[in-house]
């Protein structure tokens, strides 16, 4: 699915009016009826105080539609105007008038702190204050507002957004902002949804689509792309009935260290679970036994070193090379990868010690070949790139960093994304079980294993983020997220690619 910003979302407005010859009056009507369907069907009729606080701008207008909707399906229904200017859009006057001719119960102006209503936690309340159209912080007394209404403990549904977050630029998290319990947003998430800082504030979210022009949608080039399993599926290529192991590729792991062996062993394992036809890991001599026991299906060359790596040198010709887990940062260690940068041609994807060493060494960049997958957490990717600002200048410096040495960032987190000079990938599946140890190194392996197989870097990278949060639901569907261990993720990567053809009951992810 494609996110837009909110100047693209205005233009797409524009356009469908001129297209569907429909006023910006109806087009509100009908985005706001379709709230007003979404609430009737959850509420079916309850007898509960709804409260709608409704900006002057569009987002109130939408307040106000969803408000004489549920009054004339006769809900108990208070309407607050929030107003924190005199310039009310037409659209929000239109709809006010509308109001005002259907009930003797006009709408409450709110214009200070001494206006606020009492709400009460099982009060249902609307945010229809502030939409797309934010631009800075709050006013005094609106920023109050939001406070009182998120500490009342009452549901809240947002419009559109929670109010005080802004569709694509950073808000500081420390200021006010709606703790929405549930958003319903117009034709496509916003960016901000996904972002560690302020994801928290969106609660669960339902996209409707509002009809804008598809046409026109379709050839916009989105600000970031949402990969759920319509675009996996559209991205997996099936097996020819007549290929071999050398079809998928031959995947090379070099990493581990004393005491760190198992990080690698779980990458190899999702390697092979992931498709990878063959599979060597090169490791410090310590690991020979480990591995051979614990994964008889890989092949093991050693170091000399005993207990971390000193020299990289193999006589294979790997698809791809996987380098860093569990690999330590030792000084001999960050000498043998420079002389394996130095000789190799290779695809790579380097992960958590690897990306380390990066960052200790800054010259080893410009040796990565194209397409490079780098795949940090939050405390790699801050050694690599430096401190950010906030989540937008985290992005803007990730994308620097691709875009100066052709990379592939995959910054992991509850919503991985996966990077590149140009675009944004933004994953939908997994979950909070996942938050476990080695499942970072999980992932390395499934994105080796793909392109091990022939997918391109960033192809690999999209699916196999897609596929490692799959495997993640699918283990803890019957483990639990406390239950499930990186293990288990390595051994659903089958199910999840299995999963992509099921045929889901909602018809969604
Ligand atoms: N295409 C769609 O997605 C549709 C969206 N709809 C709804 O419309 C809103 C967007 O409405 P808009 O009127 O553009 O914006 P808001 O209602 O969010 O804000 C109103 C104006 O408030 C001003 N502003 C911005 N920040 C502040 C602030 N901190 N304090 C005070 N005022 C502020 C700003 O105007 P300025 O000229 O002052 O900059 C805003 O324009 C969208 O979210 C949907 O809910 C349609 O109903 C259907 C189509
Ligand atoms: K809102």
């Amino acid at each position: 699915m494609k996110i837009f910003s909110a100047h693209q979302l205005k233009e797409a407005d524009q356009i469908t009016l001129e297209k569907q010859g429909i006023s910006s009056v109806d087009l509100m009507e009908r985005a706001a009826t379709l709230v007003y369907e979404e609430i009737h069907r959850r509420l079916q009729n309850a007898d509960i105080p709804v409260k709608i606080f409704c900006g002057i701008g569009n987002n109130g207008g939408d307040g106000l539609v969803v408000g004489r909707l549920l009054i004339e399906q006769g809900y108990n229904v208070t309407i607050y105007v929030v107003n924190y200017s005199d310039q009310r859009s037409s659209e929000f006057l239109t709809n006010y008038d509308r109001v005002k001719n259907l009930t003797k119960n006009w709408p409450v102006l709110l214009k200070s702190e001494e206006d606020f209503p009492e709400i009460s936690v099982g009060d249902f309340v609307v945010d229809a204050i502030f939409g797309i159209g934010l631009n800075r912080p709050l006013g005094d007394w609106v920023a109050s507002l939001v406070r009182h209404i998120n500490s009342s403990g009452a549901f809240v549904l947002a419009i559109d957004m929670p109010s005080g977050l802004m569709a694509d630029a950073a808000t500081d998290p420390k200021n006010d902002i709606i703790r929405a319990s549930f958003t319903i947003t117009f034709q496509t998430p916003k960016l901000v949804f996904f972002l560690p800082e302020t994801a928290e504030f969106v609660g669960d979210y339902l996209v409707l689509d509002i009809g804008l022009d598809r046409d026109h949608l379709l050839k916009t080039e989105p600000v970031a792309r949402l990969i759920g399993k319509p675009e996996a599926k559209a991205l997996y290529r099936p097996r020819n009935k007549f290929s071999h192991k050398g079809t998928y590729g031959h995947a090379l792991l070099v990493g581990g260290s004393y005491g760190k062996m198992g990080s690698i062993c779980l990458s190899g394992t999702a390697a092979l679970r992931s498709g990878a036809g063959m599979l060597t890991f090169y490791v410090p001599a310590c690991g020979y036994e480990i591995l051979q026991t614990a994964l008889p299906e890989a092949m093991v060359l050693t170091d000399v070193h005993e207990k971390t790596l000193s020299k990289i040198e193999f006589d294979l010709d790997p698809s791809v090379i996987g380098f860093g887990v569990g690999v330590g940062t030792s000084k001999s260690t960050q000498q043998a990868f420079e002389q394996l940068l130095k000789k190799n041609k290779k695809p790579m994807v380097i992960d958590a010690d690897g990306i380390n060493i990066l960052s200790k060494n800054k010259e080893f960049l410009k040796l990565l070949p194209e397409g490079t997958v780098l795949t940090p957490h939050p405390g790699e990717l801050k050694r690599l790139i430096g401190e950010w600002k906030d989540d937008f200048d985290k992005l803007e410096k990730a994308r620097q960093l691709a875009r100066e040495h052709n990379l592939i960032m995959v910054i992991k987190g509850a919503y991985t994304f996966t990077v590149t000079s140009e675009e944004i990938y933004i994953n939908n599946s997994g979950n909070p079980g996942m938050a476990t140890a080695g499942s970072g190194d999980v992932l390395t392996g499934i994105i080796a294993s793909l392109i091990s197989q022939g997918y391109e870097p960033l192809v690999a990278a999209v699916l196999g983020v897609y596929l490692h949060g799959k495997a993640g639901d699918l283990a803890a569907e019957n483990l639990s997220y406390e239950g499930t261990i990186a293990g288990d993720i390595a051994a659903h990567a089958g199910p999840a690619i299995l999963d992509l053809f099921k045929q889901d009951e909602n018809n969604e992810n």
